[in-house]
């Protein structure tokens, strides 16, 4: 049976991204049930779970980024900084200026590496130096060193680590608060991989991070937070529903579910 749960975060930790009661469905297929939880602020956050559970249709929700799926149905509350993402006057282009997504294949734009970073940043009429800007964000992303001789170059000419970090420098120039990583290492190498974890470490000083991984492992290394979303069969059919929500070192030492315990340690998934 689908249930809803949520832990209360501890005082100390500011919630900047809520999820209450929320279900889609893409025409009538439901892809996740009654999902309620608080994504703590500058903190890393990590959706694990078996294919299909809708960890990646829960993270799209949060930058109205399935408003692009045609059939999509949405119910219940998502809030950012406490205001409702939905709501009529809210402009989803704005929404994600501030909450930028990151996807598991590199998506560099067919342009320069200098461009990639100041692309976006001149369509949002970014009024500062835009050199100054391009540098401030390359080295954000840990890239400057490997690319300061080569910012004509075309962003595809870059290693696929490369790519990766060049789009996240590109998220990051539109200063964004959250970002939003769908698989980001899937298609990387472990060295590569690395790099982005090490980052990430790094970045949410600054930013909230919600990331989607297959690789048990690496939620474990990297996040604060993690959600774990699994699918059942009912007698209603298969539902998707977050199963347990907890810091990542409770989740993985001590999960509440069987169900958490039986995924995080590999029996299943
Ligand atoms: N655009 C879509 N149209 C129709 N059904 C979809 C669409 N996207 C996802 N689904 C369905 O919704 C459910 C949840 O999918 P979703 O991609 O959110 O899961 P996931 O946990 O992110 O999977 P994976 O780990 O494989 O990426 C699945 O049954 C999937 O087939």
């Amino acid at each position: 049976m689908a249930r809803s749960i949520s832990i209360a975060i501890t005082p100390r930790t500011e919630t900047i991204l809520e999820a209450e009661n929320v279900s889609v469905h893409y025409g009538a297929v439901p892809a996740i049930q009654n999902v309620t939880l608080d994504i703590p602020k500058n903190q890393v956050t990590s959706f694990i779970g078996p294919s299909g559970s809708g960890k990646s249709t829960l993270l799209r929700c949060f930058n109205r980024m399935n408003d692009f799926i045609p059939g999509v149905r949405l119910s219940g509350k998502l809030k950012f900084e406490g205001v409702d993402l939905y709501a009529g006057d809210v402009d989803p282009v704005q929404v994600r200026r501030r909450i930028g997504m990151i996807f598991q294949r590199a998506n560099p734009l067919p342009k320069s590496v200098y461009e990639n970073i100041a692309f976006g940043a001149r369509v949002n009429g970014y009024p500062g130096d835009m050199d100054e800007l391009v540098e401030r964000t390359l080295r954000r992303a840990d890239l400057w060193d490997e690319v300061k001789d080569k910012l004509w170059q075309s962003g595809l000419s870059l290693s696929g680590g490369q790519q990766q970090r060049l789009c996240l420098a590109r998220v990051m120039a539109i200063e964004p608060k959250v970002l939003l990583m769908d698989e980001p290492c899937s298609a990387l190498d472990p060295h590569s991989t690395l790099q982005i974890e090490n980052l990430l470490t790094e970045l949410k000083q600054q930013y909230t991070i919600v990331i989607i991984t297959h690789n048990i492992q690496q939620a474990g290394r990297i996040s604060d937070w993690t959600a774990f979303f699994n699918s059942e069969v009912t007698d209603r059919g298969r539902l998707n529903h977050l199963v347990e929500f907890a810091p990542t070192k409770i989740l993985f030492s001590t999960p509440r579910e069987q169900a958490t315990q039986d995924y995080v340690s590999g029996r299943f998934g």
